[in-house]
């Protein structure tokens, strides 16, 4: 098992606000988290954390690329998208008008510039790359079952599908590790199981980190390989989800709740 990513006694404060304290968190390659709390327990604010939307007020955040470790504090959210993280909204945040494909397309140019000259004259290294780009771009979209999408605004998408394009849109950086933030929020069943599957073939086929935050407990219990429970900005307790169902702090913590 490979540390990919660590947390060091993580906190922040908004004025007297501890939102998240003293976290010591790790996420391995190719390992499926599960991030789960009652509300305001702080779960959105950690991922701002990890993903530099926030500094911390102490402690610190960590990624290793084998042997190498580089420290994430004072990098801003690009430059850790540069470092192979990606995230996906609460909030569904597309480029709601332009299309589908251009949305793909978009993220991986952000995350992958071309090279100035060749983008300035156009040369033939310039248009095979923009080919490339687009080949990948349609089978990523193929794999999420979009590809008769593609050319269709983003903004006339069905609910489910923007929030599995703001997927598609995470993954073509390329990233080591992928933050969802509740991405079934708003969902119905069967979107839910649909988007269960495909996160677990997300994580097979690229062989990433996933780190998920979510409510439905059917779908984390389902898919981590490990969870970890915070209440209070705290961590409660973390383990393979059966422990954690059996966690008697966790059972207290959602008293009256199905776990
Ligand atoms: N920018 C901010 N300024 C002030 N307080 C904040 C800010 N962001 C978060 N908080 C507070 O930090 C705490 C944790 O919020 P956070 O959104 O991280 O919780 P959460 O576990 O993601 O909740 P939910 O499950 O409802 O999304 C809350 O008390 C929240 O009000």
């Amino acid at each position: 098992m490979t540390t990919i990513l660590k947390t060091h006694d993580l906190s922040i404060a908004f004025g007297g606000v501890i939102a998240v304290d003293q976290v010591n968190i790790e996420a391995h390659d190719n390992e499926l988290i599960g991030l789960i709390g009652p509300n305001g327990a702080g779960k959105t604010t950690l991922f701002n954390l990890l993903t530099g939307v926030y500094q911390p007020t102490s402690g610190t955040v960590a990624m290793f690329d084998g042997q190498r470790l580089s420290e994430m504090n004072g990098l801003p959210p690009h430059r850790r998208a540069q470092q192979g993280m990606a995230r996906t909204f609460q909030n569904i945040r597309l480029f709601t008008s332009r299309t589908v494909l251009e949305n793909v397309l978009i993220a991986m140019t952000i995350s992958s510039p071309a090279q100035t000259v060749g983008a300035l004259f156009r040369t033939p290294k310039f248009y095979q790359q923009e080919t490339d780009k687009k080949q990948r771009a349609l089978a990523l979209l193929a794999m999420f079952d979009m590809a008769n999408v593609a050319n269709e605004l983003a903004c006339n998408l069905p609910y489910g599908q923007q929030r599995r394009l703001e997927i598609v849109r995470a993954l073509a950086t390329k990233p080591k590790i992928l933050f969802l933030d509740e991405p079934a929020a708003g969902m119905n069943p069967q979107e839910t199981q649909a988007l269960t599957e495909l996160i677990q073939q997300v994580q097979t086929q690229f062989k990433m980190t996933i780190i998920l935050i979510e409510h439905d407990m059917n779908l984390v219990m389902a898919i981590s390989q490990r969870v970890y429970v915070l209440e209070y900005g705290k961590v409660l307790a973390s383990g393979t989800p059966s422990e954690i169902q059996q966690h008697p702090a966790v059972i207290k913590a959602y008293l009256g709740e199905e776990i």
